[in-house]
């Protein structure tokens, strides 16, 4: 079943594109990763989904969510949408909880807006601290976040995330503010418990292989266009688009030991500048003259006018 439905969705911030027809559908229970450089616009798709882009901002395209239509949402559905259908785990936990109240008071809000309990929301809270790792829950519930580390509280967010039993869960670089140890165990966990609960997941990462190891399928965004869609267990042999394959010849782990890194040659478009035609064609070592002109259309798995030929 579809959950989550983005058709051709196209945003513009002040009049300059930054999202352009981008169309991915996420099933009840999928993980979808988005990976892409800098800038390519992963982040503004999953603010999308949620209505959470910046003020000015225009949309075109539509965003369903169990079928319904997001943009379409009063505000009393949307905020539901936000507090129960939908979790969101960003990259700095310090950023979204509140740093003067307890981790209890954190993790129980929600729930005491729908009015759960209290005894019955700390209940659960502890019971969420437990399932995603953190010890002595009792005494967590009572700290305030600075006496947290960044890994215990990040864990906490996901707590506060799966507490709601959402159906979808965005996680933009929910590791990247943290060590390397600590990142792997927080995915880990994010993965595990989502997975148990049958929710699905939108997950951003620069971390290709991170992306692989956690989700069903990988969409390749590169300004403002998902430029390829593919099973994340052939992320290294069915990779077709040019970028993909540059992306994936510039991970760290494609390197011998001891040689010097490899980057994707030339310099990041945005939506706002790339060529009119295929947006990758300016840094392509495959361009021909077509590419530059003619918009590629998305066809299979990919939007590259020389999928047939390369
Ligand atoms: N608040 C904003 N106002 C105007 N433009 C914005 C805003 N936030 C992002 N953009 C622009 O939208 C485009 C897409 O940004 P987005 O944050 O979605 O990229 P990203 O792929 O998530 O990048 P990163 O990996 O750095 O988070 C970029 O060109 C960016 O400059």
């Amino acid at each position: 079943m579809t959950l989550l439905q983005l058709d051709r969705v196209t945003v513009a911030v002040s009049g300059r594109p930054v999202l352009r027809q981008v169309t991915l559908d996420v099933r009840a229970g999928e993980a979808v990763g988005l990976v892409g450089e800098s800038g390519s616009g992963k982040s503004m798709t999953v603010k999308s989904v949620v209505r959470l882009l910046p003020t000015g901002a225009t949309v075109g395209g539509t965003v369903r969510f169990d079928g319904a239509d997001v943009h379409a949402l009063d505000a009393a559905a949307l905020r539901r949408m936000r507090s129960r259908d939908v979790a969101m785990v960003f990259q700095d936990p310090r950023a979204v909880v509140n740093p003067v109240r307890t981790v209890g008071d954190f993790l129980t809000e929600v729930l005491r807006d729908q009015g759960v309990s209290r005894a019955e929301a700390t209940r659960r809270a502890a019971a969420a601290l437990s399932e995603v790792g953190v010890g002595d829950a009792a005494r967590r519930l009572r700290q305030r976040p600075y006496e947290l580390s960044g890994g215990l509280l990040q864990r906490v967010v996901i707590a506060a995330a799966l507490l709601t039993e959402p159906r979808l869960i965005l996680a933009d670089e929910p590791t990247t503010a943290l060590d390397v140890t600590t990142q792997e165990e927080v995915v880990a966990i994010l993965n595990e418990q989502r997975r148990l609960r049958g929710a699905a997941l939108m997950f951003i990462t620069h971390d290709l292989e991170l992306a692989a190891a956690v989700c069903d399928r990988i969409a390749v965004m590169y300004a403002g266009e998902i430029v390829e869609i593919l099973p994340a267990a052939r992320l290294h042999s069915g990779a077709r688009h040019p970028y993909t394959r540059a992306l994936l010849d510039a991970r760290p782990g494609a390197v011998p030991p001891g040689e010097r890194l490899r980057t994707v040659p030339g310099v990041p478009q945005s939506a706002y500048t790339a060529p009119a035609g295929c947006v990758f064609a300016d840094r392509c070592p495959h361009a021909e003259p077509r590419c530059r002109d003619e918009r590629p259309v998305f066809t299979g798995s990919a939007a590259c006018h020389l999928l047939g030929a390369l």
